[in-house]
């Protein structure tokens, strides 16, 4: 028996996604759905941040829950759709995840499977977290731009290696080497600027090779980026990556994949709620995989702003979790 409320779903799906698997494989998830006893709209976004208006639509039309299938650029879409809308409180909406991205960062903080049928019936469970999300003001070319992320979001090396690797994938391509190879790619183009990092007030001005903003751990396809990242605790996780050569890269790959690179003297770690990210120089910045922004970049947490059901072993059982597990009872029967 499930415990989430099967009924007045919406399932936005990105057929882009993962290089096309959402096209490919959208009548298998609608199936999958189907058979889990899920009853649902669907909605299919056909143009690059068409999932933002999508949601909003569905949101007007009566819709409170929300099945993603798509990747972490889908699931930023519908956040900034639910956070942008204004018929309710977000906190009315509640968001389940199908992987059927490329990278699928977000889904490995938050201990949701890969599989399909694993991943709907961990929606069915509706084990509900309320997750803090990212509120990031960029300026470019002369203008604003104000995006939420769930994820992670980067500037220099890291934005330059999503720029690339976005380039690939608008030409088809969705293997794991998307982002090996933009990660070499990016390496060789690469030029590491002076950049002030403001955290909480604090400045640390250097030359800087990359900064990662973690409210999940992990990006760039398993990277694990912001591994003390805690994505309920009210602030963000900031790793920095000074000045650094080849050797140094290399040495700490491995490290990148079990957060340990974070003990090498020249990353800095640290922690805050308010983080300005600012260059003279053009800098690469990306949220949740979407490239956004070149000079300055001013984030603020908004804690626990999102519900989104999660899996299990998400991380170990809080106070503040166990404080939202009660309030599920809103989106059950
Ligand atoms: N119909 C469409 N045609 C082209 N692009 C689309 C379409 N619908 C959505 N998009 C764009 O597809 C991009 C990639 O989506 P998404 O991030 O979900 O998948 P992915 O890149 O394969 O996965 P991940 O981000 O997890 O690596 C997003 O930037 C989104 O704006």
């Amino acid at each position: 028996m499930g415990r989430v409320n099967l009924e007045n779903w919406m399932l936005l799906l990105n057929p882009h996604a993962g290089g096309g698997r959402g096209k490919k494989d959208l009548e298998q998830i609608m199936d999958l759905l189907q058979k889990a006893g899920f009853e649902f709209e669907l909605f299919i976004s056909t143009y690059a941040q068409h999932a933002i208006q999508l949601t909003k639509n569905g949101i007007e039309k009566g819709y409170r829950r929300i099945i993603v299938a798509g990747g972490d650029g889908t699931l930023n879409e519908v956040a900034n759709g639910v956070l942008r809308q204004t018929v309710c409180d977000p906190s009315e909406i509640l968001i389940g995840m199908i992987p059927v991205g490329t990278g699928n960062d977000w889904i490995r903080t938050f201990d949701i499977p890969n599989d399909y049928k694993k991943a709907i019936k961990r929606i069915r469970k509706g084990r509900v977290f309320w997750q803090d999300v990212g509120q990031i003001r960029a300026r470019q070319n002369g203008h604003q731009e104000l995006r939420f992320f769930t994820n992670m979001a980067g500037f220099g090396f890291d934005a330059l290696v999503a720029e690339k690797a976005n380039r690939l994938k608008e030409r088809g391509r969705a293997d794991w080497f998307v982002y090996l190879q933009s990660l070499v790619s990016s390496y060789l183009s690469y030029k590491t600027r002076q950049v002030s990092v403001v955290v909480d007030g604090k400045e640390l001005r250097d030359l800087i090779f990359s900064v990662s903003v973690g409210i999940g751990k992990y990006n760039g396809g398993g990277l694990l980026q912001a591994p003390n990242a805690v994505p309920d605790n009210g602030l963000f996780q900031v790793t920095i990556i000074h000045k650094i050569g080849l050797v140094g890269i290399l040495k700490n790959l491995p490290g990148l994949f079990n957060g340990r690179f974070i003990k090498d003297r020249r990353v800095s770690v640290l922690q805050g709620k308010e983080v300005l990210v600012e260059s003279a120089f053009e800098l690469a910045g990306e949220a949740d995989g979407e490239n956004l922004g070149n000079h300055r970049f001013e984030l603020t947490v908004l804690p626990k702003k999102l519900q989104v059901i999660v899996g299990k072993k998400a991380f170990p059982k809080s106070q503040e979790q166990a404080k939202s597990e009660e309030l599920e009872g809103v989106l059950l029967d």
